[in-house]
């Protein structure tokens, strides 16, 4: 059955079940939205990266993108399991240190990183900047002079390869904001600045080709690319790379029509193709590093909602409208993605209709599934919408001042609130009078 094809299962009342706890409860101790997570599963897709390296003998870091989903909670998880984390902002690096992640297993990313996002990643001694453009070569250098410091640094580039993926997530083309370009030089003048630079251990690469990626293909030819460069830099200058990170990007189930091949591949597969390559160049196998985001929290993640009204236009559509929507997850109207949902309390009811799932918003574009075949729906219903654990809480918004849902992680029948749903409080906490 096609429930199979995912980590959560139907117990003896025909409800949805997610490590080992009942959803139906969930939603009745938490109210709905509500973001449930299965720990066990994070846990595992940690493990299927992690373990491979080590089985393989590799010397790697496995670098959560916390992008993905960032809190306190997610990084506890994340540090138990030993990886590394991939920050973008002064916002993530703050909420990993305060997760009590170890500064030298923190990246830190982003095309547009502030002095004050720099000042804060030299100040808190974190592993590495991930240079992106000669903006930030000047900004960093001067930070660390004045700070009299040194930091490991690797660049990203931009390999020009397109990956098969909606056109808001594709980040290894030529045409990208990220990254300096291999074929026009820009790398080159990169490389040649921070070699030469005092203030940075100058180690390595890094390139990431996109996300939702279903083969290991364009991995081993971006590999390929970045090594023709490093063939270049090891004869003009006898450069040896220390590290190549090769990103995130890998695929998950969302619908049917996903097919996800199992994470260990990936890894094999760079580990084959980073060794090969080292052979021929002659040179120790450089620690490979990797930042998957989706792939470790995406299905581990389901929302739950409750059915409010219904509407149906004869000829045309049934609509139900749930109690969230755009504001909990903005993938369905950024990128047109497509998600898999069903009723949480009568899963195994036949699906003898089609719907289309609506948010709240005052948006018509405020819509999460576009005709689903589910049972006659009645309001009141909860409804779960499966493999919402990357990118939804963490690119909420309070639009329509809807507060933020809660999040639950659940493990081994165990439930524990982990974000507290926001107040309408919390929603004003911000704002100020203008009244004299
Ligand atoms: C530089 C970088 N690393 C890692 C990721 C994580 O990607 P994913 O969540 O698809 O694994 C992203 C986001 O796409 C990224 O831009
Ligand atoms: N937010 C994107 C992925 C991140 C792309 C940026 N590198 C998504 O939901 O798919």
């Amino acid at each position: 059955m096609f429930m199979d094809q995912y980590p959560y299962q139907i117990n003896s009342l025909g409800h949805i079940e997610i490590g080992g706890v009942d959803t139906v409860e969930l939603a009745n101790k938490y109210g709905t939205p509500l973001y449930v997570y299965d720990v066990a599963v994070i846990r595992e897709r940690c493990r299927s990266f992690v373990d491979t390296f080590k089985q393989l003998g590799v010397r790697a870091q496995v670098a959560y993108a916390s992008k993905a989903f960032s809190s306190i909670a997610i990084l506890q998880v994340i540090k138990q399991e030993g990886l590394s984390v991939d920050v973008v902002s002064e916002g993530e690096l703050y909420t990993a240190l305060q997760a009590g992640i170890n500064p030298e297993k923190i990246h830190l990313h982003g095309n547009n990183k502030s002095s004050r996002e720099l000042e804060m990643a030299v100040e808190n001694h974190i592993g590495c900047v991930v240079v992106d453009n000669f903006f930030e070569i000047e900004l960093l250098t001067s930070i660390l002079k004045h700070h009299n410091k040194k930091m490991d640094v690797i660049i990203r580039v931009t390999p020009g390869i397109k990956s098969k993926t909606h056109q808001y997530i594709m980040t290894g083309n030529e045409d990208s904001k990220f990254g300096f370009d291999l074929h026009n030089g820009q790398a080159d003048e990169a490389f040649h600045l921070l070699l030469e630079n005092p203030h940075v251990n100058f180690k390595g690469l890094h390139c990431h080709i996109g996300s939702q990626i279903f083969d290991t293909e364009r991995f081993v030819t971006a590999t390929n690319i970045l090594f023709n460069k490093l063939v270049e830099w090891k004869d003009s200058h006898g450069f040896i790379p220390k590290v190549l990170n090769l990103g995130g990007g890998f695929g998950i189930r969302y619908t049917e029509e996903d097919q996800p091949i199992p994470l260990h591949h990936y890894v094999e597969k760079l580990v084959e193709t980073v060794k090969e390559h080292s052979e021929q160049l002659d040179i120790p196998l450089p620690e490979i590093w990797i930042e998957p985001g989706r792939s470790i929290v995406g299905d581990a993640g389901i929302t739950l909602y409750t059915v409010g009204s219904q509407k149906h236009i004869p000829g045309v559509r049934d609509y139900i409208s749930v109690d969230g929507g755009m504001t909990d997850n903005i993938r369905p109207a950024l990128y047109q993605a497509k998600y898999h949902g069903l009723l949480a309390n009568r899963a195994n009811d036949a699906n003898d209709t089609v719907v289309s799932v609506a948010g709240k918003c005052c948006e018509s574009g405020d819509m999460l599934i576009w005709d689903l075949p589910i049972p006659k729906v009645n309001s009141g219903d909860i409804l779960a919408i499966l493999s919402t654990g990357a990118y939804g809480y963490s690119m909420a918004s309070n639009y329509n001042r809807i507060q933020r849902a809660a999040v639950v992680f659940v493990e081994n029948g165990q439930d524990k609130l982990v974000i507290k749903r926001e107040t309408y409080e919390d929603i004003i906490s911000h704002d100020l009078s203008y009244e004299s």
